[in-house]
């Protein structure tokens, strides 16, 4: 149309058909649109229908992807809430562990609480993070060696249950004592905490009033200057740290209490810069604070906020709510302080016995002295004990029961352990009745022996003999080394031992427990004891030999106090509790200490030079049988066992040597042992039988089977030592008593040699035979038995061995030259037959008897017989005027020194006073003074 515009001029009917058609295509465009529409309706219908039929399912579906959605973060929640309660739970038992977490339920009012090592005391629990019961954690704080505590907030009632809580559980879960605790209560003067007062008997806790508050603080302030002065030292930051390197705490924890005044008065000022400066410097030291009311300012300080309606926030917790723990009741409160306190009076467990041994045994050299410790001092750190130049000695004492052999005990484990054998020696006496140190020798249960030990001496209460021999025998090896050390010029061990390297010479100690036994008589036993002790004390410092002595009661010791001298050598004093005069007059601190602690004292007793020592429990048995079976394992080859003195045992005859060369006893003579010597080697009593007048032994006094255990004894030693058939015996058995023995000996002899048996009818005719051997010199031995004498008439006298006549004859088979022991049992009891004249003119056989000891020696006829009484001896021998020249040797049982002062050198007698068991012996010709034998027990 555009086009016809232009070409042409535009008609009404051009312009008509343009509109129709115009129009058409409009209509055709709506008709077009309308329809589209129509079909677009249809499908919006159809979607809808369709939709409107699909909607509940898939609404359906939904709702249960959301439910699983839920479902599934709800357990994921649960299990992870679950595994976060579990590892906060066992976070805060391992940081809060026993009483310092515990709920109070598993508490008991008695319970002795079993407190921890004390060194890292932990945090303390004051309640529970989480309301819901299955998901319990447990809300802590921290206090003893990190913080101080303030509590702040209206309900008074409930802060101070709170702190009440806090202190039971911090004094529960560390060793008795080792928490102190002031209570500054200016409102209710100690009632705001009163549960807690049973710790006071034990000193545990105090409590201050008004006015309270500036002393305290300045105490604690000088608490912590001394504790970084002496304690710390500038070697340790903190107690905690000094704790955790030795493994000992030195210094309680100084908890203070400070309850604000309901009065509201304000602290002054110099009252708040004293608590500044406690707040800033006290952790390190020990000293912590807890604050209700008052503000705490500084680094240390953990605040809990309590509201009334029991709960509380901590600034360790944060924005956690904590609900609080109800208090404790007060009766375990109470109950609880009351089994604290009795624990703490108890005082804290010792250091164990283990402590006082070293790593690795026998690494110490004795050279310049011996050290060990015995215990554990204030301080927390071990004291030694030391020997050597300075201080040489020691003087120990305390009363029965207060532990000196459980102090020896340590000592000597310490001392054992450090240095070996060859470092040094030691003798053990005890003069009480016990076997204290019986298990250091070896036993018939454990064969095991302390290898140190060269001698050990137990029930040697009647033998003070015994503890002379000791003494004896220390100072014959004083003179050893006193030679040494002039040869070597060398002034003392140390010296010698540099000079002769390869030279045997370790320190000495000799123990010797209530040594006053030793000196309880007046008596030359004494004397020379004082006099043996003085020497070994001033001499032996130098020589390395070191006397522990040790004592009930030495105030009672006479002979002691009368040598000051001796006793000033004694420098090292070790006082138990209640011990006397060990320490000086005026030190009175054995006094003071408890059970189980000793006054150390190396200067001494003068009070300046004291330390308090506590010392370990040594007498568990089980545990010295494992130390010294580890020490007797490694002991040195060839190491010998201890001699064992046991003042109650009878020794047994020793194992005897091979026989020796059989002219030996021919030219020289046979020994006769006649029991074992009180002396440090037990060697026995002797009697050598040579042709010297006076070669016979005489047994006299009524004990039957000491008596009997001599001859046997005797008889056996001699029977062994001659070749078989080269001696003659004959044992004469004169009363029921002796029977046995006699019997036993008669079949042990007969073994060997000719051995003739006698009883009463034979005796006169024996004699008289001997006799008449011994007064014909010249004639052949046995020649000149009188005719008719009851021996030669045989009959009834049994005999056996080499050399016996088949009629009883007791011809000498082997000729004159053959020596002949005759063993009399109970000589006495033949009198009347020996006093008896056979005829006019003829001798009895006390004459007999006395040609026969007075001559038979040089002959080789030996007498040994048993008279049970001193006045039987010289009826035998003559009478009151009797001499008993031909009695050269004797061994007396129960018969007083004075009755023997006839057989005796000096007038009056010996000194003795018989004992049963023991018997004296002398020997005119080798012994100045009668020596204490003890009788061997003689296996039939
Ligand atoms: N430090 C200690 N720790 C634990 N128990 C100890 C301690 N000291 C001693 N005892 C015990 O005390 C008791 C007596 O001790 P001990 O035998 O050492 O005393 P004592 O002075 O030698 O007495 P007594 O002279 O009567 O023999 C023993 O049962 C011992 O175990």
């Amino acid at each position: 149309m555009a086009e016809q515009d232009a070409a042409t001029p535009p008609t009404s009917r051009g312009i008509v058909a343009a509109v129709r058609r115009e129009l058409a295509a409009a209509r055709h465009a709506a008709r077009s649109m309308q329809a589209a529409t129509a079909a677009a309706r249809v499908a919006a219908v159809t979607q809808l229908d369709a939709v409107r039929r699909s909607a509940p399912k898939r609404r359906a579906e939904l709702d249960a992807a959301r439910d699983a959605a839920l479902a599934d973060a709800r357990a994921r929640w649960e299990r992870e809430g679950a595994k976060l309660t579990a590892a906060l739970s066992g976070l805060a038992e391992a940081a809060a562990p026993g009483t310092a977490g515990s709920p109070w339920a598993q508490w008991r009012p008695g319970m002795k609480p079993d407190q921890q090592a004390g060194l890292a005391p932990g945090l303390l629990r004051i309640g529970t993070l989480s309301h819901a019961a299955e998901r319990t954690v447990p809300a802590l704080v921290p206090l003893l060696d990190t913080a101080h505590l303030a509590v702040s907030g209206d309900a008074t009632g409930t802060a101070d249950g709170l702190i009440g809580a806090v202190l039971l559980r911090a004094l529960a879960s560390v060793p008795p004592g080792a928490v102190r605790i002031s209570v500054y209560d200016p409102g209710q003067l100690g009632g705001a905490l009163a549960g807690l007062a049973p710790l006071s008997p034990a000193g545990l806790i105090s409590f201050l009033g008004p006015g309270g508050l500036a002393p305290l603080l300045d105490d604690l302030a000088e608490q912590i200057r001394r504790i970084n002065e002496n304690v710390l030292g500038g070697v340790y930051l903190s107690v905690a740290e000094l704790a955790a390197e030795t493994g000992r705490r030195p210094e309680p924890w100084r908890v203070a209490v400070l309850l604000a005044d309901p009065n509201g008065a304000e602290l002054t000022r110099a009252e708040r810069a004293q608590l500044d400066r406690v707040a800033r410097t006290g952790v390190a030291a020990g000293v912590h604070l807890i604050s209700r009311g008052i503000e705490l300012t500084g680094d240390g300080v953990e605040t809990i906020t309590v509201r009334s309606d029991g709960t509380a926030r901590t600034s360790l917790t944060g924005e956690l709510p904590v609900r609080l723990d109800p208090a404790p009741a007060q009766p375990l409160l109470t109950g609880v302080c009351r089994a604290l306190a009795e624990q703490a009076t108890a005082g804290p467990p010792p250091v164990p016995f283990a402590a006082l041994l070293p790593d690795e045994i026998w690494q110490q050299s004795s050279a310049d002295a011996l050290r060990a410790p015995i215990g554990e001092g204030t301080d927390g750190r071990l004291v030694e004990l030391v020997l050597g130049d300075d201080p040489p000695h020691a003087l120990i004492g305390g009363p029965s029961g207060s532990g000196k052999t459980n102090l020896l005990y340590c000592w000597l484990a310490a001392l054992a352990t450090r240095y070996s054998p060859g470092e040094l020696s030691l003798y053990l006496l005890d003069f009480k009745e016990g076997v204290s140190f019986a298990r250091f020798a070896p036993g018939t249960r454990d064969p095991s022996w302390l290898p140190h030990v060269r001698l050990v001496g137990v029930n040697v209460n009647s033998d003070r003999e015994f503890g002379l021999a000791l003494l004896r025998h220390l100072a014959e090896e004083l003179k050893r080394r006193a030679a040494a050390a002039k040869q070597h010029e060398a002034a003392k061990l140390a010296e010698l031992r540099a000079e002769d390297p390869a030279g045997n010479w370790p320190r000495i100690v000799a123990v010797i427990d209530e040594f006053q036994v030793l000196l309880g008589a007046r008596d030359a036993v004494t004397t020379e004891a004082v006099d043996l002790l003085e020497d070994l004390a001033r001499r032996g410092r130098s020589q390395g030999i070191h006397l522990v002595l040790a004592s009930q009661d030495v105030s009672g010791i006479e002979a002691l106090w009368g040598r000051s001298g001796l006793v000033a050598q004694f420098t090292l004093r070790i006082a138990l509790p209640k011990a006397r005069r060990i320490l000086s007059d005026v030190n009175l601190a054995a006094e003071l200490i408890p059970r189980c602690h000793a006054v150390v004292n190396a200067d001494s007793g003068v009070p300046a030079a004291n330390t308090i020592v506590r010392l370990p429990d040594a007498g568990d048995r089980a545990t010295w049988v494992g130390l010294q079976e580890q020490l007797w394992s490694a002991r040195p080859e060839g190491g010998e066992p201890p001699r064992l003195f046991d003042g109650d045992a009878r020794p047994l005859f020793p194992l005897l040597p091979p026989p020796p060369a059989p002219e030996l006893p021919a030219s020289v003579g046979a020994v006769a042992l006649l029991g074992e010597t009180i002396d440090v080697t037990g060697r026995p009593a002797t009697l050598r039988l040579n042709r010297a007048p006076g070669r016979n032994l005489a047994v006299l006094g009524t004990r039957a089977d000491e008596a009997c255990a001599v001859l046997l004894a005797a008889g056996h030693a001699l029977g062994s030592q001659h070749a078989p058939g080269t001696a003659r015996f004959s044992v004469l058995c004169l009363d029921s008593d002796a029977a046995t023995a006699a019997k036993s000996l008669h079949a042990a002899l007969s073994a060997r040699h000719r051995c003739d048996w006698h009883t009463a009818e034979t005796v006169t005719a024996l004699l008289a035979d001997l006799a008449a051997e011994c007064a014909e010199p010249g004639s052949p031995a046995g020649a000149a038995a009188p005719q008719g004498s009851p021996a030669t008439a045989g009959g009834s006298v049994p005999h056996s061995g080499a050399g016996a006549q088949g009629d009883g004859r007791v011809q000498g088979a082997g000729g004159r030259d053959q020596v002949h022991y005759v063993f009399g049992f109970a000589m006495d009891a033949v009198a009347g037959r020996l006093a008896a004249k056979p005829g006019p003119g003829l001798p009895s056989g006390h004459e007999h008897l006395r040609t026969v000891l007075a001559r038979g020696p040089e002959r080789r006829t030996h007498l040994l017989c048993w008279w049970r009484t001193v006045a039987r001896l010289r009826d035998d021998l003559g009478g009151p005027g009797a001499r008993f020249d031909a009695i050269g040797a004797w061994v007396a049982l129960d018969v007083h020194g004075p009755e023997l002062a006839a057989l005796y050198p000096q007038p009056g007698g010996p000194a003795w006073h018989p004992r049963t068991g023991r018997a004296l012996h002398f020997d005119r010709a080798v012994q100045h003074k009668a020596q204490i034998i003890i009788p061997y027990e003689v296996a039939p």
